[in-house]
C-alpha cells in the first residue's frame, strides 16, 4: 500500500513537513498497519535542542503530519473507501494539537510514530499518538483533525 501522502493530490502535495512536492522539507510517510498508522522518521543532526537530543519543533511537525493522515485514513476506512485510489478524496487540517513531551529524544536514532483512532464525530476526528525512540516512549500527543468541506 502507498504512503497515505502519496495519495494526496499533486497541487496539495507541498506541506513542509509531508508533501512529496516540496523537496526541502521532511516528505514524512504514513501507512496503515493494522488498526494503527505508522510513521518511520530518523532527524537530521541539524534539529538538535539540548546536544544529542531531537528538537521539540521538529516532533511537532511530525505528530502534525502523522495525525492529520492518520485522520484522513481513519475516515477513509470508516467510509470504506479504497486507501489504493489515486488521489485520496478526504482532506484534513490541523486545528488542535496537544503534545506531553515524556523524555528526551536521542538523536542517531529511527523515530516511530502510531496512530490510534480516538473519534470522528462529524467532521472531527481525533487521533492519539505516541513517539518512541528505541521503544522508549519520548512523546504522547493528540490532534483534531477537521475534514475539510469539499
Ligand atoms: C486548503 C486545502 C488543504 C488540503 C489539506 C490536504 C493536505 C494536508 C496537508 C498536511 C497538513 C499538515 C497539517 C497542517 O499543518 S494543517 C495547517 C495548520 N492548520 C490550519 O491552518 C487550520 C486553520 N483553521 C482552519 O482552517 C479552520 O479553523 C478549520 C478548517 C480547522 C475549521 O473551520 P471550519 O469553518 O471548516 O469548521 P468550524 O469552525 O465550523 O469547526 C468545525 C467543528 O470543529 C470544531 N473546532 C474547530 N476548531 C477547533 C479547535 N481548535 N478546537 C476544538 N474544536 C474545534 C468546531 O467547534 C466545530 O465543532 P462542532 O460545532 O461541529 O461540534
Amino acid at each position: 500500500m502507498k504512503a497515505i501522502q502519496d495519495l494526496y493530490p499533486d497541487n496539495l502535495a507541498h506541506c513542509y513537513g509531508c508533501g512529496k512536492n516540496n523537496s526541502q522539507g521532511h516528505q514524512l510517510k504514513t501507512y496503515v498497519e493494522g488498526e494503527e498508522t505508522v510513521s518511520r522518521f530518523t532527524p537530521d543532526m541539524k534539529y538538535t535542542a539540548i546536544p544529542g537530543s531531537v528538537y521539540g519543533g521538529l516532533i511537532a511537525s511530525l505528530l502534525d503530519c502523522h495525525g492529520t493522515a492518520s485522520a484522513a485514513a481513519f475516515a477513509c476506512i470508516a467510509e470504506k473507501i479504497d486507501l489504493n485510489q489515486v488521489d485520496l478524496p478526504i482532506r484534513c487540517v490541523t486545528a488542535n494539537l496537544n503534545i506531553n513531551f515524556k523524555a528526551l529524544t536521542p538523536q542517531g536514532e529511527e523515530l516511530v510514530i502510531r496512530g490510534k483512532l480516538k473519534a470522528i464525530e462529524g467532521r472531527k476526528i481525533s487521533v492519539d499518538m505516541t513517539l518512541t525512540a528505541k521503544g522508549v516512549v519520548c512523546a504522547t500527543g493528540e490532534i483534531l483533525a477537521i475534514r475539510l468541506k469539499e
